[in-house]
């Protein structure tokens, strides 16, 4: 069997590759009946080289290999016909900009296995970059705070070679004591955003002694779900009953309003859930966040001042509390610093690579390539030139009618 590792073609450009060098090292030896062949390119982070030195072929041309692996959608012009592909196709949820590069998809009788639903048996997902996302948006947090202080000057994540030079950045972060960072989550993104705040120094406190205490150091809390939500009826917190039904729910994240330096947002924001405060609320004299890093991203969602994406060239803008406008990064100290890049783990490209490979590796190869236990079903969602069971739900969108 031949396996191909495209070019990526999507602009903005993605970095990231499904196997490293040493990855596919280990592959071929894990498994002698597979050839691998990678598609040559100026833009990945392992370079060609890398690929070459470890004796793997780089190639022009892999349209002649049976499964194509990538990470980005690729461009519909790009697609090969007949064959199978693995990449995240952000189809899954209708996306409107997304419904021509489906139907070219079925037209050319491919088979696409989104990454976003590899999942295992239980329905968890196998890839997930939320880690890199956390580690990242922590990072890019400090990095506002230390532009807009002057104190200390961050080298943006993406510039560091890899996790362990911004490791060693991290050392470089010089905050007051008593200053206080709140995470929300317990997730992927917010324990990836606790791994940069510990490699930062900051110490991690309880939700009672963030609101309480002051401390000879920076300290941050860390929230979840249950610490800053409760339910309108006064009822228990329970987690189940949360996400099934969260407009039962207020949110009690303001009692940090005044408290909180910092905020770094790391929780899934459900639509119907209760934002973390308002606009009005922002624009109260006690209001104390002065660096938002929104790492969920939610545009206008539960962090008012979230107003637009921001880019890993230019990571951050500003918020202005009296008029709600998105002024220029830095142009103001009464302003609010919001970091809301939306694609962060592509800033340690990498490192995330790695970890993807790994997942790869370990929870899905072998049913690709000896025999499908059901990880490669469940992520099939067209074969032989319609969408299957399981993802007949888009049949309106492919046809238009939604
Ligand atoms: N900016 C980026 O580049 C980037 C990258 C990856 C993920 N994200 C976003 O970060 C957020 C968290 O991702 P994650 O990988 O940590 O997810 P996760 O499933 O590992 O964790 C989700 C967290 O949100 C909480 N939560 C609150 N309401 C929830 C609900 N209704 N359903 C599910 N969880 C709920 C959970 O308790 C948990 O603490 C998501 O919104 C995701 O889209 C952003």
């Amino acid at each position: 069997m031949k396996v191909g590792i495209i070019k990526e073609g999507k602009i903005p450009e993605d970095k990231r590759v499904a196997l490293t060098p040493a990855q596919c090292e280990e592959v071929l030896e894990q498994y002698p009946n597979v050839e691998i062949y990678v598609q040559k390119s100026p833009i990945r982070c392992y370079t060609d080289a890398e690929y070459e030195e470890v004796g793997i072929a780089v190639v022009d041309d892999v349209s002649d290999c049976d499964i194509l692996l990538g990470i980005k959608e690729v461009p519909i012009p790009e697609l090969v016909p007949d064959k199978k592909y693995f990449f995240f196709s952000h189809t899954i949820k209708k996306q409107p900009y997304n419904r021509e590069l489906l139907r070219a998809i079925l037209k050319n009788n491919i088979d696409i296995m989104d990454y976003e639903v590899l999942t295992r048996e239980d329905g968890s997902r196998v890839i997930a970059f939320g880690r890199f996302a956390g580690l990242v948006g922590a990072y890019n947090g400090l990095l506002a705070y230390g532009k807009r202080m002057g104190t200390y000057d961050l080298k943006p994540a993406h510039l560091c070679h890899d996790l362990n030079e911004m490791w060693i950045e991290c050392k470089k972060v010089k905050l007051p004591n008593d200053y206080k960072i709140a995470i929300t989550g317990s997730g992927r993104v917010s324990n990836g955003a606790v791994e940069t705040l510990l490699a930062a120094g900051l110490k991690k406190v309880s939700k009672q002694d963030f609101i309480d205490n002051s401390f000879e150091k920076p300290v941050f809390v860390q929230l979840r779900s249950k610490d800053y939500h409760e339910h309108k009826e006064g009822k228990p917190f329970v987690l189940k009953e949360f996400f099934d039904a969260p407009s039962d729910y207020n949110s009690t994240f303001s009692e940090l309003n005044n408290i909180a330096d910092m905020l770094v947002a790391g929780a899934f924001w459900h639509p119907a859930s209760p934002v973390l405060f308002t606009k009005e609320d922002m624009n109260k004299s006690d209001f104390k966040i002065k660096v938002i890093a929104d790492i969920t991203c939610d545009i206008e969602g539960s962090i008012p001042s979230t107003k637009q994406p921001s880019t890993i060239a230019d990571p951050l803008y500003d918020y202005n509390p009296t008029t709600g406008e998105v002024e220029d990064a830095l142009s103001s100290k009464e302003n609010i610093t919001v970091m809301a890049v939306d694609n962060l783990p592509n800033e340690l490209p990498r490192d995330a690579s790695e970890a993807f490979g790994r997942q790869m590796i370990d929870n899905v190869l072998e049913d690709l390539f000896v025999k499908d236990k059901g990880v490669i079903e469940r992520a099939t969602i067209t074969h032989g030139k319609a969408l299957t069971p399981k993802f007949k739900y888009l049949q309106d969108y492919v046809d238009g009618n939604n």
